[in-house]
């Protein structure tokens, strides 16, 4: 037998399970992967919001990162809530250090809810210690708006961000649509430097889309640990969260998370 490609997140816990490492951990055992984790920070969280921020040691988080490298590769990676400075330049160290490929950078910096989930302080370091390393980050339009300087309201504007973005020579950016204002498609666009490639999904009337994007990047993560081009892993994971998004669970009082068993379950 083949051995099973192995997938690691880097990211924030959501006691919730609906967003962060819960979500990344179903996503990669759905796409068939070994899952493994490093923990950023633990928050404590519902379906209502973020009631507590807990950062993990910078200390733990590279003990934890050195134990996977010594141990476990990665085939992929991605990392999601960071939270500070001194936590993004642990994981860009080992990152360099193990000199680990198909970094996917979910650039996380406020809950749906509104919590703040990245110090306004480190998106520089984001921008120039972690991006450079990375295949890919996926931002959505206000992230993409940060990263960008720049304001987004139109499909140009979109395209324009991405160039921004992609001057930080990380290789693909992928801008997601859940954001845009308008009530038509949802569009993911996939920059790979020189084109633009366009991934369409009908838009959900649903206010459950708790760690749609932490599930996303997973996703992508995941399909790249085993082995697909960018192009290919993006869209197997569009076609993930719109299942799971489209079969949502209904559970929780506030905005609930979506249904990992989708995609697994589509006919
Ligand atoms: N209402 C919706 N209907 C269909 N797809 C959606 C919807 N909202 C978000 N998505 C998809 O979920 C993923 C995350 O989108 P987005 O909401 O832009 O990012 P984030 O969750 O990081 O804020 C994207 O692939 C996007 O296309
Ligand atoms: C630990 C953690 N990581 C990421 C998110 C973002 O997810 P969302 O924006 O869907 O709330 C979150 N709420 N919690």
């Amino acid at each position: 037998m083949a051995p099973i490609a192995k997938a690691l997140t880097i990211a924030g816990s959501d006691s919730g399970g609906g967003a962060g490492i819960q979500a990344d951990l179903k996503t990669f055992q759905e796409l068939g992967v070994y899952g493994m984790s490093a923990l950023t920070a633990i928050t404590a969280q519902n379906t209502l919001g973020v009631h507590g921020v807990f950062p993990v040691e910078t200390a733990a988080v590279t003990a934890q990162l050195q134990a996977i490298g010594a141990d476990l590769p990665p085939d992929a990676l991605k990392t999601g809530m960071l939270f500070s400075h001194d936590r993004i330049q642990a994981v860009a160290e080992a990152i360099a250090y193990f000199k680990w490929k198909n970094v996917v950078v979910d650039p996380v910096m406020i809950a749906k809810s509104g919590a703040q989930l990245l110090q306004h302080q480190a998106l520089s370091s984001l921008k120039s210690s972690l991006l450079p390393l990375a295949e890919a980050v996926t931002p959505n339009i206000p992230e993409a708006e940060l990263l960008a300087d720049q304001t987004i309201a139109t499909m140009e504007d979109r395209k324009e961000a991405c160039r921004r973005i992609a001057e930080t020579s990380v290789r693909y950016v992928i801008l997601k649509g859940g954001h845009a204002s308008d009530d038509g498609p949802v569009i993911d666009l996939l920059f790979d430097g020189f084109d633009f490639y366009e991934m369409e999904g009908a838009r959900i009337a649903t206010r459950h889309t708790h760690g749609t994007g932490c599930t996303f990047s997973a996703a992508i993560t995941a399909g790249l640990a085993n082995g697909l081009d960018m192009q290919s892993a993006a869209l197997q994971a569009k076609a993930f969260i719109q299942a799971a998004i489209q079969n949502g669970l209904n559970i929780g009082t506030g905005q609930g998370p979506t249904n990992h068993f989708a995609y697994r379950n589509r006919k």
